[in-house]
């Protein structure tokens, strides 16, 4: 995947114009986090809690091997493709799945499925949450819950609502549909909702239902789902309330949103659909890459100019200048590359996918120990969707990373197709191991493939055709619930 962070200099009309532009925009951040402050409108994150599902929800080789064999629409072909996406995917024995798969019922999801899984999350998290907090939930104000791809009726919202009993004048919203990068919408709505009511809490609820949405065909864009999607989520507790500012960890700097859906390839490349058969899954184009890219760039156009020190700012304007003057050379480098290091001393980019991580982080000139954190959790926990972000904010909090005034810069990438960033400020030093507590002194692991190739290689070999009815055969002595 080729993410260039090319800011094209010809799209400024002209560098005065630039600069000017640069001063009021810095003069209006100056009165307007002026303002914020005197009005009692930052947004602080007093804490959150990431799931971590029970282990027996885990999904290692030998599970992974048996829930492919039970589909008995796949062929050799699709064994190669799963065995080559899955060892080079990232991800790695300790991830977890949603009882259903787990069970073997894939091929019939039924709605308690989808409330079994969303219920275990949000009650672990929200038990969680309000106990480290000694927040009550009678004194939440606002409640955003998102989880994409299971919107039942009452909504997730109204159900923490009832198991919580939460007050009669709570603000509520659900959003579904919004993909993986939903958890920075949801935070955006929260900031909104914070500029006009002083003084209250927010609850951001962030997860993503695959136990309706698993794919048993053999379409090769939605089999890459299944191979990517794992269970997680997160809830996190925001307030604007002063008082609250010396507990909290975060406080929000910006918040940048870009949507895609106008072009149609973007639009079309992260879908839910049908296959030719009328199988249900997630459709993950081979232009996802591309969208990507191009949703970044857009982002990174409006959010570098608010986060870049005016060091960077001139630094890249003259080698934006120096590239306008050479453009006639052909020798000379087309890309003028920010320094967003200068921006941010921690990134946590979504792990979409071993594509997605390093296409970003060598774009942005990030380094190994830069990316380690997504990659970590892409280890760990799989792409969990919209929760992603925060699995990666834990890894840098229980590696005692994040220290007071320090910035993270969050990137997330979502259907639609949507890039939202937002930064951060470290309030106090952080080291809460929080879902990594067992293990991040393992971490990272020396080895990080996985044994797929050690126990499917034979997908390759040249006897393959007759070994398929065999291991099938195995597979029913051995069911997946086993
Ligand atoms: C899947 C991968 C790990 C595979 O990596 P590899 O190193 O094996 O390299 P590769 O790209 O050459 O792919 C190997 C083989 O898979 C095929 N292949 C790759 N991507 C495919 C796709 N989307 N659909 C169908 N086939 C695909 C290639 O053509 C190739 O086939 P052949 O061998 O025949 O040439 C990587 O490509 C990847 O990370 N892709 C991005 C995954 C992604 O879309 N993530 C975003 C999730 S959405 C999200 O997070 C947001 C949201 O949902 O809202």
């Amino acid at each position: 995947m080729n993410m260039i962070v090319d800011i094209d200099p010809s799209s400024f009309p002209a560098w005065m114009l630039f600069l000017t532009s640069f001063f009021l925009y810095t003069l209006i951040s100056f009165l307007r986090n002026y303002y914020d402050r005197r009005t009692n409108q930052q947004c602080y994150l007093v804490d959150y809690s990431c799931f971590k599902p029970t282990s027996d929800r885990k999904l290692p080789t030998d599970l992974c091997g048996k829930i492919i064999l039970n589909n008995t629409k796949l062929e050799l072909s699709d064994y190669k493709f799963l065995l080559k996406i899955i060892v080079n995917s990232g991800i790695g024995e300790d991830t977890y799945g949603p009882r259903n798969i787990i069970a073997g019922e894939e091929e019939a999801p039924r709605l308690h499925h989808g409330h079994q899984e969303v219920d275990e999350f949000f009650q672990a998290t929200l038990d969680d949450l309000f106990a480290k907090t000694s927040v009550l939930p009678e004194e939440i104000d606002v409640l955003v819950v998102n989880i994409s791809m299971f919107a039942p009726s009452p909504s997730i919202s109204a159900r923490i609502i009832n198991r919580y009993k939460l007050r009669e004048d709570v603000k509520v919203y659900n959003l579904s549909g919004m993909g993986c990068s939903a958890s920075l919408i949801a935070l955006d709505l929260v900031k909104y909702v914070f500029r006009s009511h002083k003084n209250i809490k927010a609850l951001v609820v962030s997860s993503e239902s695959i136990s309706l949405s698993w794919y048993s065909g053999n379409d090769k864009s939605m089999m890459l789902a299944n191979c990517l999607f794992r269970s997680g989520g997160c809830s996190m507790l925001l307030t604007n309330d002063p008082v609250l500012k010396t507990r909290a960890k975060l406080v929000l700097k910006c918040l940048v949103r870009v949507h895609l859906g106008s072009d149609d390839d973007a639009y079309n490349c992260c879908l839910q659909m049908e296959d030719h058969e009328g199988l249900q899954g997630f459709h993950l184009g081979k232009s996802l890459p591309r969208a990507a890219s191009k949703a970044f760039v857009q982002n990174m156009k409006i959010l570098a100019p608010k986060i870049l020190p005016l060091k960077e700012i001139f630094r890249f304007g003259l080698r934006s200048l120096m590239k306008l003057k050479n453009k006639s050379s052909p020798k000379q480098s087309t890309t003028s590359v920010v320094d967003f290091k200068s921006a941010a001393e921690h990134f946590c980019l979504h792990p979409g996918g071993a594509a997605v991580i390093n296409g970003i982080g060598k774009n942005m000139g990030l380094n190994e120990k830069d990316v380690e954190p997504s990659w970590m959790t892409l280890h760990r926990f799989g792409n969990t969707s919209a929760s992603s972000l925060w699995y990666v904010l834990g890894y840098m909090e229980a590696k005692k990373r994040l220290k007071k005034k320090d910035r993270v810069l969050m990137i997330g990438f979502g259907s639609g197709f949507k890039c939202n960033t937002c930064v951060w400020e470290v309030v106090r030093d952080l080291e809460d191991a929080d879902v990594w507590e067992e293990n991040i002194h393992n971490y990272p692991p020396q080895r990080l493939e996985n044994p797929f190739v050690e126990k499917y290689g034979w997908v390759n070999e040249d006897d393959a055709e007759e070994q398929v009815p065999i291991r099938r055969a195995q597979m029913i002595d051995h069911p997946v619930k086993s």
